[in-house]
């Protein structure tokens, strides 16, 4: 295995500062050595760069389109070379709005994916049922085929093409779903496991239901192989009391075992083929212990992504 890392210190699909710290307090905890001591060869293509976007005035609710766009065209071009050098990317956030240009240029490398969502929220708001304005809320949305006439053309967005069926896509985590989202996960029959069904399922059938879901597509669409994973994982999806340093935290989520099985079962397919870890915001913990046991738990879930099992 090798890994490509790219850092997207990006907070603007969101309202609270703190989260562009994401990648630097991930490098910092030690990802390369631990990846490198599991025998992953390790490349870091560094931190992107951002410009500031003087003039970006909301457009009705949305915010900083223009930087969200831009932003995402630029991780897009960066995930597609991650991907054309032969490595399982890794994109650290950074605020979810970033799924946008890490799916896009994942699937501009590999062609039809399939996406594993983990998250307590479905973040498929169009920009037109967005309650906040907040992409971070959206980024789904602006991939499906299905949502293509829902999502209008938007500054710096030019370039973005939808990438994702809305078959190829499983959520897992969800406990936080808005009413409009509920409405469009049920009209497009996108396959859902909330905490509900974690609970009533086990977090072991969960993952067996997911891969054989996502492979049995494979049967009736046209390319026999298996389509490779994105795997998009909001730490939020996590308990609270396990990682509470982001943005958008909603109490009853995984638990740190849960988290880290769902990357290791996702390792064993061999499908996986890029990862996003994104939504760590040292600023919302409350202590140091906050941010470190956050910002652990990210980095044991990459790790988990990539070949470490925890019987040794
Ligand atoms: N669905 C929310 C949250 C998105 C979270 C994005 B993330 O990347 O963290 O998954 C709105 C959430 N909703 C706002 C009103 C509240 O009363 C309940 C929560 C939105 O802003 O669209
Ligand atoms: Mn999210
Ligand atoms: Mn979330
Ligand atoms: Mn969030």
């Amino acid at each position: 295995r090798s890994a490509g890392i790219v850092g997207a210190p990006f907070c603007k699909g969101q309202s609270r500062g703190g989260v562009e710290d994401g990648p630097e307090r991930i490098r910092a905890a030690g990802l390369q050595r631990r990846l490198q001591q599991l025998g992953c060869a390790v490349k870091d293509y560094g931190n992107l760069t951002f410009e500031d976007m003087s003039l970006d005035e909301p457009m009705g609710l949305l915010k900083s389109v223009r930087a969200v766009g831009a932003a995402n065209q630029k991780l897009s071009e960066a995930v597609r070379a991650v991907k054309e050098d032969g490595h399982t990317a890794v994109m650290l956030g950074g605020d979810h709005s970033l799924a946008i240009g890490s799916i896009h240029g994942h699937s501009a490398a590999v062609g039809e994916l399939s996406v594993v969502w983990v998250d307590a929220h479905a973040d498929i708001n169009t920009p037109l049922t967005t309650y906040t304005g907040n992409i971070h809320g959206q980024p789904v949305s602006y991939l499906l085929h299905e949502l293509r006439s829902k999502v209008p053309v938007l500054p710096n967005f030019s370039w973005l093409k939808p990438c994702v069926s809305a078959a190829d896509v499983v959520f897992i985590g969800l406990r936080d779903v808005d009413p409009a989202e509920h409405y469009i996960l049920k009209m497009l029959g996108v396959k859902t496991f909330s905490m509900s069904e974690v609970d009533q399922l086990g977090v072991a059938r969960v993952m067996e239901e997911t891969c054989d879901y996502l492979s049995a597509r494979c049967f009736v669409s046209l390319n026999r192989g298996k389509k490779p994973i994105h795997l998009s994982y909001d730490i939020d999806a996590i308990d609270p009391s396990v990682a509470p340093a982001t943005g958008t935290p909603v109490v009853g989520g995984l638990t740190y075992r849960e988290g880290v099985y769902i990357t290791e079962h996702l390792c064993q397919t061999g499908l996986l083929s890029a990862v996003d870890l994104v939504e760590v915001n040292p600023l919302r913990g409350q202590t140091e212990e906050d941010v470190r046991s956050t910002v652990s738990t990210a980095v044991d879930l990459l790790l988990g992504c990539f070949g470490r099992v925890r019987e040794g």
